[in-house]
């Protein structure tokens, strides 16, 4: 009898770092404009302050702090106006001592200022004085050179996805070309001889396509180029010969279905004949999951993964693996979590890590988790859960109110 010579989640992301070592993405220079929902290749440095000048942030008088202390309603300062800051334009006095200026809202604030009082508090007296009903502080509404980015500071770090922010940020430091990762290109196979266009009725035997559908957007939900999809007969020679065709222009050839021990099932040998014998994994210590295969062909530079055929488990180890492994080769950060109370006690599986699907409820303040069971072979229990988390090997269980952390699907 052979068995699988699993390996847990952590030893198989090891060991595909370590055989995809230095084969970083290749990178490409793009407009900005062009470079939402990529991921950046490069740290962003400013190269200048922002603001490069001590801007206004309301519309109002540029003055000396100090002078306004004391002055209210009832009993305003009386300041000279010495100049009118334009906007657009750089402020050409200085004030000094019991003299002020206007600025309007993003003006540069005049040399000797350090705070502006708005107009609302301010009435002119007479051609040139102006009478202050409030008293502000040192900095009141003013942002000064470089609070906004400091000067030499990675304001952006490389393996970012560029968001509107991140495009707004780059813009106000004059970068207007960025070096983002090529995303990999993909090509997915999805094989069974049961598999029909979703277009299509099944005949009795038969069921619609839905891997070919979901990875291909789970792909392109992670920003990966989906080059192919193909839905092949559990054949092996045809098989094996479109993976070949595919690995000289896919950086990941994903193939769907025949991981397990079934008497057509051949991704795993198929696997390792295209790598040249690096088939790395072939089973991981996870429940769903446990039939899937990795191999990397040096030559190529391709990385060649067999999905179990049962969609939830072909999606949460494209997660778990394909996306993970992403990510980190393009130094994005951690996903984003969130810790959850369990609503029930829930069993282990001795020996394997479990991915339990939960859905989130918020009660009062705090989020329970309520798992979400079902077969790995359905499909219906994804768009039931919010998210799902990983119970380890050696846990025998989860007890009730016990926190676990969520992460989103
Ligand atoms: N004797 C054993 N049988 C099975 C084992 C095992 O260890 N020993 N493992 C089970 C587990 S766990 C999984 S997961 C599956 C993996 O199956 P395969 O990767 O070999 O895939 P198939 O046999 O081709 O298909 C399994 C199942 O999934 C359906 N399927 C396949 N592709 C698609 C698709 N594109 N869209 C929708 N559904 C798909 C297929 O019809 C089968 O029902 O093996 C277990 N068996
Ligand atoms: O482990 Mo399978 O991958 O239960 O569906």
């Amino acid at each position: 009898m052979e068995l699988l010579k699993v390996h847990t989640l952590e030893a198989a992301r090891k060991k595909l770092v370590n055989a995809m070592e230095g084969k970083e993405p290749k990178s490409i220079r793009l407009n900005l404009l062009k470079s939402l929902d990529r991921i950046l290749a490069q740290d962003i440095m400013a190269e200048e302050p922002v603001p490069a000048y001590r801007r206004s942030m309301v519309d109002g008088y540029a003055v000396i702090s100090g002078d306004t202390g004391g002055a209210s309603e009832g009993l305003p300062v009386l300041l000279r106006v010495v100049g009118e800051v334009s906007m657009g334009g750089s402020s050409d006095f200085i004030v000094k001592a019991g003299t002020c200026g206007y600025v309007p809202t993003g003006g540069m604030i005049p040399e000797g200022a350090d705070a502006v009082v708005m107009e609302e508090y301010c009435e002119l007296f007479d051609e040139d004085h102006l009478a202050v009903y409030d008293s502000v502080a040192h900095g009141k509404n003013v942002v000064s050179q470089g609070e906004d980015i400091c000067h030499g500071e990675v304001v952006i770090k490389k393996g970012t996805k560029i968001r509107p922010q991140e495009i707004g940020v780059m813009a106000s430091l004059g970068v207007l070309e960025v070096i983002v990762y090529e995303p990999w290109t993909i090509t997915i196979i999805s094989t069974g001889d049961e598999l029909v266009h979703p277009s299509l009725q099944p005949l009795p035997g038969e069921i619609r396509d839905i891997n070919s559908y979901a990875l291909s957007a789970k792909a392109e939900a992670y920003g990966l180029k989906v080059l192919n999809v193909m839905v092949l007969k559990d054949d092996k020679e045809p098989l094996k010969e479109k993976v070949l065709q595919s690995m000289k222009t896919s950086d990941l050839v994903m193939i769907s279905g025949g991981s397990s021990k079934g008497k057509k099932d051949a991704t795993s040998q198929i696997i390792d004949e295209v790598t040249g014998g690096n088939s790395l994994i072939h089973g991981l210590a996870l429940k769903p999951g446990k039939p899937s295969i990795f191999g990397f062909d040096p030559s190529t530079g391709t990385l060649v993964v067999g999905l179990p055929g049962h969609p939830v488990a072909a999606i949460l180890v494209f997660e778990l693996m394909v996306a993970w492994l992403y990510k980190h080769m393009t130094n994005q950060k951690e996903d984003h979590s969130l810790f959850a109370r369990m609503t029930t006690n829930l069993a282990g599986a001795p020996g394997r890590a479990t991915c339990q699907l939960v859905r989130l409820i918020k009660k009062e303040e705090e989020y329970y988790a309520e798992p979400v069971h079902g077969k790995s072979g359905l499909i219906s229990t994804l768009t039931r859960a919010d998210g799902y988390f990983i119970m380890g090997q050696n846990q025998e269980g989860i007890k009730k109110e016990q926190r676990v952390e969520v992460f989103y699907l």
